[in-house]
């Protein structure tokens, strides 16, 4: 094969890589896994140059260290890695694709839209009593490892429920909702708080374990914050704070 011989699989091959590196740079953007990134790219350059030059003794040594480089790798990066698989599964949930709920139920993604509305109305008077709450909602993952972290609820949508679950004195208003189809599946669930530097620093736990979810899953989630009032909509690791009850109507009917 000569230099210039570029078969249309390799044209394949490379959008398929830049595709891939894409998705791990959108994945640890914001992470301390991305300065990691930098760091092994500034040790790979390293490498490459006393290659080059044949430098033997550095070479040696280097060469140990890659040896065992794919076991640090896996070790330091243990946490992407377990997210980015678990987004790809969540993403491509062969069970729910072909789930019999589809045959059953008109609408068995996400949470069932006629229901948007009891949900932006239970926001919007917590936002008014500044009453906090974390409200998650599915789409093609269950996320049944973490409705098993809370209480089982299985009761349909409803403003009162969400309302009863949050007032301050209850049992279960600690931690997040999770709701599923026409479903509130469980409350007071503990989600993975995420660990994005560029959050601003006032923001707290709540609002990290939202961008946590969305972060690792297909998931979306809603916070109304306790000190503010201020309603913020979550969806794939990004933040919108402060919507409206018409804009948190809006995300919610497009996803
Ligand atoms: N990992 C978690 N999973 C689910 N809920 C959590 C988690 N961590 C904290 N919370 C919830 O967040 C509450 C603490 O919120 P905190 O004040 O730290 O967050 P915040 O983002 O500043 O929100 P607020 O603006 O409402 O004060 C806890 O009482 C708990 O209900």
């Amino acid at each position: 094969m000569t230099f210039l011989d570029i078969r249309f699989i390799d044209l394949v091959d490379i959008v398929l890589v830049a595709y891939l590196m894409f998705r791990i740079y959108k994945l640890i953007k914001g992470t301390v896994a991305l300065n990691i990134m930098i760091g092994i790219a500034a040790f790979g350059l390293f490498w490459f140059i006393i290659n080059i030059f044949n430098m033997q003794l550095s070479t040696s040594i280097m060469d140990k260290v890659v040896s065992v480089g794919v076991i640090a790798f896996i070790v330091v990066f243990q946490q992407e890695i377990r997210r980015f698989l678990l987004l790809l599964g969540s993403r491509y949930n062969v069970t729910n694709r072909f789930s019999m709920d589809k045959v059953f139920v008109s609408e068995s993604k996400g949470m069932m839209s006629i229901y948007n509305k009891p949900v932006v109305r239970a926001c919007v008077s917590l936002a008014k009593t500044k009453t906090g709450a974390l409200i998650v909602i599915t789409k093609n993952s269950e996320l049944l490892d973490y409705v098993q972290t809370g209480e089982l609820i299985n009761g349909v949508i409803s403003t009162q429920l969400i309302e009863n679950i949050f007032f301050k004195n209850s049992p279960l208003h600690d931690g997040a909702v999770i709701i599923t189809g026409n479903k509130i599946k469980a409350a007071g669930c503990i989600l993975p708080v995420s660990q994005n530097t560029a959050l601003p620093k006032r923001v707290g736990l709540r609002h990290r374990a939202a961008m946590g979810i969305t972060e690792s899953t297909d998931a979306h989630a809603i916070v109304v914050s306790e000190e503010t009032g201020r309603i913020s909509f979550f969806s794939k690791g990004q933040m919108e704070m402060g919507v409206t009850d018409e804009e948190l109507q809006e995300f919610l009917n497009k996803s």
